[in-house]
């Protein structure tokens, strides 16, 4: 197994008495995407920052290529940083601007390098005011790899974009991925994160409720039984195991399980015997955002 970049244990932030993240462990191991999900506020933002050293923990320990981002010896010219908000000069071209961080940059790639690594040579002399949303957005990440780091953060890389720049901005993610860039990834798009991310853990008011692989965490209740009742049959005694849940909206019926298959058998069953009859039987695999409104509704209730 590769080695872990990135070693989180115990960690936790608080702001006077409030605890923003509250015993949070994970890592993150070499050429691996991990995505970090989760609700407003639940300390995704926190965390990313104490990794990056702008932040300190109030306890646990945390450790990036092996040492403190906060210490002395902060790896610094190994990580790039993708934050939520950049900080572009309008007036400058695209090239412009990556000359100009090349000059505070060690091993800096060469501008053209850079600008076709993010597929933006033909805007080279657009000034970044004229640039679109995505154009920019990959414009922040040609700064961040510039000096070829290990390591990326994407705080949110794609808040804000239009479908089509939210596509062409993951591609290219998807690409510094399978290059062996290490990517520590947050974002409100769990397709995003389905499509991109190696592994996910999901937090939920300063904790992670739950963590793995994209299919272990899937796995919770990889799949996804739906159907309909007809009007004025009550969904009593549907078979849902202990580990499964059921959501009723109106007369439609939701069964998140691990064992599909089974329940549609058995959900079937009980319609026999009570001499009704289910329509639009659905079952398949779920999706990571139903897992997550699952856990999130778990948590909350
Ligand atoms: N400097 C601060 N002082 C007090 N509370 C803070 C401070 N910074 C963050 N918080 C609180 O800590 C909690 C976690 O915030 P954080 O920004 O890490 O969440 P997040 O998961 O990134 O949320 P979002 O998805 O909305 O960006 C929030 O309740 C926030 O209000």
């Amino acid at each position: 197994m590769s080695e872990p970049v990135i070693e989180v244990s115990e960690l936790r932030k608080r702001y006077g008495r409030f605890t923003a993240v509250d015993g949070v462990s994970f890592d993150v191991r070499e050429g691996e995407v991990f995505a970090l999900l989760g609700t407003n506020g639940a300390g995704k933002t926190t965390t990313i920052e104490i990794l990056e050293g702008y932040l300190t923990p109030s306890e646990g320990t945390v450790r990036v290529f092996g040492q403190d981002p906060a210490g002395r010896h902060a790896p610094r010219s190994r990580i790039g940083l993708v934050l939520q908000e950049s900080g572009l000069f309008g007036d400058l071209s695209a090239a412009e601007t990556v000359t100009a961080w090349s000059r505070f940059t060690t091993g800096a790639r060469p501008v053209a390098e850079a600008l076709a690594l993010v597929g933006l040579s033909g805007q080279a002399g657009t000034r970044v005011k004229r640039m679109s949303g995505g154009e920019r957005r990959k414009l922040d990440i040609a700064l961040a790899t510039l000096g070829r780091p290990g390591l990326l953060f994407l705080d949110e890389p794609t808040t804000g974009l239009d479908p089509e720049a939210r596509h062409r901005v993951r591609d290219l993610v998807g690409e510094l991925a399978a290059g062996g860039m290490t990517v520590l990834l947050t974002t409100h798009y769990l397709e995003e994160a389905q499509e991109l991310a190696g592994r996910v853990a999901i937090m939920d008011k300063g904790r992670i409720v739950t963590q793995g692989t994209m299919s272990e965490v899937l796995g919770r209740g990889s799949g996804r039984v739906a159907f309909e009742l007809p009007g004025g049959v009550s969904p009593e005694g549907l078979p849902v195991g202990e580990r499964d849940t059921l959501t009723v909206t109106g007369r439609q019926c939701v069964i998140l399980t691990a064992e599909p298959e089974s329940v549609a058998h058995s959900v079937l069953g009980w319609a026999q015997v009570r001499g009704v009859r289910v329509s639009g039987l659905d079952v398949r695999q779920a999706t990571l955002e139903e897992v997550f409104l699952d856990i999130a509704q778990e948590v909350t209730t």
